[in-house]
């Protein structure tokens, strides 16, 4: 028998994605609603009550929303948006942290997904922090570049207008909405700099964390803590700096559900740059999700990815 999904915001960036993601697949059935009935409640209440699992890609409100509309339902959910990542009623969804965590997801009723941006900086940042590499009260710096569908319809409808910047930096003023997530995450105290940036290119992202080395925090320390923490992952790969070459492609793993990791830099400088890279829309969202719907249903964690 297959199991009911239902898409909420399936029309949007995140939502058509996973939509993609699930709709040949035979253990799955969509719940589907009347698109011109997207935004209404009542339809949605009737779409959540038939589903297993409902996914939310939608902004945080509606999201809010959704939570009140299933309070009475039997429906687990699994909310994209920012609204849950740091509500203890929420199970983080990124399975790779903790195998704790992955453990939680699979019997969780409320899971949320991580961020993409914070995707890939709690995953260089948790592991060192817990390697003793980085202190909790460093004070860290964080770049990003992110293609432009990380900001949704209305940036997508900028780019393919041909009215947007080819590169731009933003939320310099630090109120960025994955800040709290990336501390709360990592167990960070002190609030890290974020620098994201958009280019010209719809999917695919790179995290960056700059570091100064001192004896024990080398380039090679940093790579076998972070190759220790993701030993045996399918989703996180630790690659050798060599293997990359020196110039980092964002949009090397768009449409996987792969996160690569690297530390480059020299240990006589005492300079490093430790990176991420992503697909925005594929292990820093869809993807994503499909993976925790994978684990909550207990089905294989990369069917359909
Ligand atoms: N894009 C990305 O890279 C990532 C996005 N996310 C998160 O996923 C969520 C969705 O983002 P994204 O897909 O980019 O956004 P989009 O703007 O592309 O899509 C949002 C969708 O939600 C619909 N919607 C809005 N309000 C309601 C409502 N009240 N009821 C039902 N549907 C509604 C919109 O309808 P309409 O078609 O009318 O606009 C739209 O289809 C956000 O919370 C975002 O932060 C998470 C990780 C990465
Ligand atoms: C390029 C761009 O605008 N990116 C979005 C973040 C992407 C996203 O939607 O973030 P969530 O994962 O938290 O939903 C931003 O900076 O707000």
């Amino acid at each position: 028998m297959a199991y009911s999904i239902f898409i909420d915001g399936e029309a949007g960036t995140t939502g058509l994605q996973i939509r993609e993601r699930l709709a040949l697949r035979e253990d799955i059935s969509l719940v589907q609603i009347d698109p011109a009935r997207r935004k209404d409640a009542d339809a949605r209440r009737e779409a959540f009550s038939q589903a297993d699992v409902a996914i939310l890609c939608l902004p945080d409100d509606a999201a809010r929303e959704a939570v009140e509309l299933t309070r009475d339902l039997d429906v687990r959910l699994i909310d994209a948006s920012t609204a849950h990542r740091v509500d203890d009623r929420w199970v983080f969804g990124f399975p790779e942290l903790a195998d704790e965590l992955r453990d939680r997801i699979a019997t969780a009723r409320l899971v949320s997904n991580p961020g993409c941006y914070s995707t890939g900086a709690i995953a260089i940042i948790a592991p060192l922090i817990e390697a003793g590499l980085i202190d909790e009260d460093e004070p860290l710096a964080i770049n990003a570049v992110s293609g432009y569908t990380g900001g949704g319809k209305a940036l997508i409808a900028e780019y393919e207008d041909g009215g947007a910047p080819a590169h731009f930096v933003y939320g310099l003023n630090q109120g960025h909405k994955h800040i709290p997530e990336i501390m709360a995450h990592t167990g960070l105290l002190v609030q890290p700099v974020f620098a994201p940036s958009v280019g010209n290119f719809a999917q695919g992202m790179a995290v960056q964390l700059p570091l100064h080395l001192d004896d024990d925090r080398t380039i090679a320390a940093l790579y076998e803590a972070l190759a220790d923490h993701y030993a045996g992952q399918q989703f996180v790969e630790v690659v050798k700096a060599a293997e990359i070459g020196a110039r980092i492609v964002p949009t090397a793993l768009n449409g996987t559900n792969l996160m690569r990791l690297s530390v480059h830099g020299d240990d006589e400088a005492g300079c490093a740059t430790v990176v991420a890279v992503l697909d925005n829309l594929g292990k820093g969202a869809s993807g994503a999700a499909v993976q925790n719907l994978n684990i909550m249903l207990d089905l294989d964690e990369a069917e359909g990815l």
